[in-house]
């Protein structure tokens, strides 16, 4: 049995990906979203402070109008994530007010953090969101006005960074990285079987970068090269994050409460 981690949250970033929210099949995963909202729920009703930074605009987008694959052009995309972003945002209002929970929606773009005034605003929504006892503030970055051209000023480019930079500006204490897969391995294991997951990372070192591969699923976007761009940034404000597996979300309680899962990402190791 390995030690405890020394885990110190109150303030709690949880991001999930599209491939934990979306089967193969393309159909949602609903038991997944009941099961995130009754963990945040309870986390929330226990006195932390909870945001969720939810991707899956495009992917449930693309089962609510029968695309097979992603569409290649732009506008398309941003088409079917609109459409996509108010059926997800149905699916977790209905799941949190079992809970007796409302949610609150927070789209976003990079100009948060490039003009002082979006910041201020922002900070100024997270506050009070935050300070509300009964309600989950749920991120997305705003498709239909970014796109996704790598030199474009306002694309995040991802919502591993967005929920990075989320952890960053509310000064959270973790970051809870839900995707596929059960942590950072010394391969993409999906590729090279006998990959071995690694449990501790206390700086991105080259040979963890080199370890890093692509997006598992059709609905994935970043892979793992975004989700190390994401903990590089979280080390760099002395943060901590820990990338698991969110087919089960109360592993959630697991790892609040020190237990090794996934792999830790923090310089106090
Ligand atoms: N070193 C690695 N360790 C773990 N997974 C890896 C690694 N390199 C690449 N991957 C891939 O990254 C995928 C997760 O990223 P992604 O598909 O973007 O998920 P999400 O939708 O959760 O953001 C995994 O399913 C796996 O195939
Ligand atoms: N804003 C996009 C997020 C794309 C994205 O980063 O997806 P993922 O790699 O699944 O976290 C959406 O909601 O589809």
């Amino acid at each position: 049995m390995q030690n405890k981690r020394q885990i110190y949250a109150d303030r709690i970033v949880v991001k999930v990906g599209t491939s934990t929210l979306i089967h193969h099949n393309s159909k949602i995963n609903s038991s997944v979203i009941k099961q995130l909202a009754k963990v945040l729920s309870t986390l929330k009703k226990d006195g932390k402070d909870v945001v969720l930074v939810s991707s899956g605009a495009i992917g449930v987008g693309m089962g609510v109008l029968g695309l097979d694959q992603r569409p290649v052009k732009i506008s398309k995309q941003q088409a079917v994530a609109a459409v996509g972003q108010a059926e997800l945002m149905q699916i977790y209002n209905e799941a949190f007010h079992e809970y007796d929970m409302s949610v609150a929606q927070m789209l976003i773009t990079k100009d948060i953090i490039d003009y002082p005034e979006s910041h201020t605003n922002v900070m100024n929504s997270f506050q009070e969101l935050l300070s509300m006892d009964n309600t989950i503030p749920i991120v997305n970055e705003n498709d239909t006005v970014t796109v996704s051209e790598l030199d474009h000023h306002t694309k995040f480019g991802d919502n591993d960074q967005l929920s990075a930079i989320v952890t960053n500006l509310v000064d959270a204490d973790l970051l809870i990285m839900l995707s596929d897969i059960d942590g950072f391995y010394s391969a993409n294991p999906n590729k090279v079987p006998d990959a071995k997951l690694i449990g501790t990372i206390g700086e991105i070192a080259p040979e963890i970068v080199a370890a890093a591969g692509g997006h598992g699923t059709k609905f994935g976007t970043g892979g793992m090269t975004t989700k190390l761009k994401a903990a590089q940034r979280i080390l760099k404000h002395n943060q901590q994050m820990v990338l698991t597996n969110g087919k089960d979300p109360e592993i959630i309680f697991n790892i609040l409460a020190g237990e090794p899962v996934g792999t830790l990402f923090s310089k106090n190791i």
